[in-house]
């Protein structure tokens, strides 16, 4: 988007680019048809399973990209807050963390614990965005990254809806398998209020302003071209 970057422009607000960031609601993943199917109870028990085994793959990779951040944020305050990210999904043992919540939805629709650690049904296109995402992380400023982080400014309301219609269309699924998505509802309103926080506070020029709106714009995408990726679903195997 070259049009956008005009840092001669005025500075936002705080107000107003808090306003932009939000606007990108719009390009955000609960629009896809793959969710939207999932929500009206269309899915396939084998397109459940592919969703599952694939975004584990996201799941698994997200404290490499917190651990990114932290690696290329000079900012102690920050960092103290930033590493509980790595907590909430790794656990500080067995049993805990995200990553091990979302291996026993795995078990709640028929998935081993291994068939998910093992990779066999990441989908290339999945891959590809997911690893996009740590790389951005690791190449980018990480107030950039933390930009990226923002679309869990929308993740909460998509999962509520995720939430009852799972529980209401698939009776198949073991709702303990849910857990994960309770677990994010009270994680994800804490984490983005702090995240927005601090892209209000460190993006102060209307150039830096504008490059947290595009780290937003790519992560949308990538969430995008994930499920893309998922929808069309095709692996190695089954090709
Ligand atoms: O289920 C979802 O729709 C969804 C979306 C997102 C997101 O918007 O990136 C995250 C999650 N879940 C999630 O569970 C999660 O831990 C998470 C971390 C992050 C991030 O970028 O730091 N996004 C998300």
């Amino acid at each position: 988007m070259p049009e956008l970057m005009q840092s001669e422009q005025k500075a936002w607000t705080q107000a107003e680019l808090e306003a932009v960031l939000r606007s990108q609601h719009q390009r955000y993943h609960h629009l896809h048809p793959f969710h939207v199917r999932m929500n009206h109870g269309d899915l396939t028990p084998q397109e459940v399973r592919r969703w599952v085994a694939n975004r584990f793959y996201y799941q698994k990779s997200i404290p490499l990209k917190d651990a990114a951040i932290l690696s290329n944020c000079p900012i102690l305050e920050v960092r103290r807050q930033w590493i509980d990210r790595i907590i909430d999904h790794d656990g500080r043992s067995q049993g805990e963390g995200g990553i091990e919540a979302w291996l026993k939805l795995g078990e709640a629709v028929g998935l081993s614990p291994q068939e998910l650690l093992d990779e066999q049904h990441v989908i290339p296109g999945v891959r590809f965005a997911v690893d996009a995402y740590v790389n951005f992380c690791r190449t980018r400023p990480w107030i950039e990254a933390v930009a990226a982080s923002l679309t869990e400014l929308f993740g909460p309301d998509a999962i509520r809806v995720r939430l009852v219609a799972l529980e209401q269309h698939y009776p198949w699924i073991d709702p303990t398998g849910f857990d994960y998505f309770r677990k994010r509802l009270e994680q994800a309103p804490r984490d983005a209020r702090y995240a927005l926080d601090l892209v209000l506070k460190y993006c102060r020029s209307r150039e830096s302003q504008e490059r947290a709106v595009q780290a937003l714009a790519f992560k949308c995408d990538l969430l995008w071209s994930q499920l893309e990726a998922i929808e069309r679903g095709e692996t190695r195997l089954n090709r």
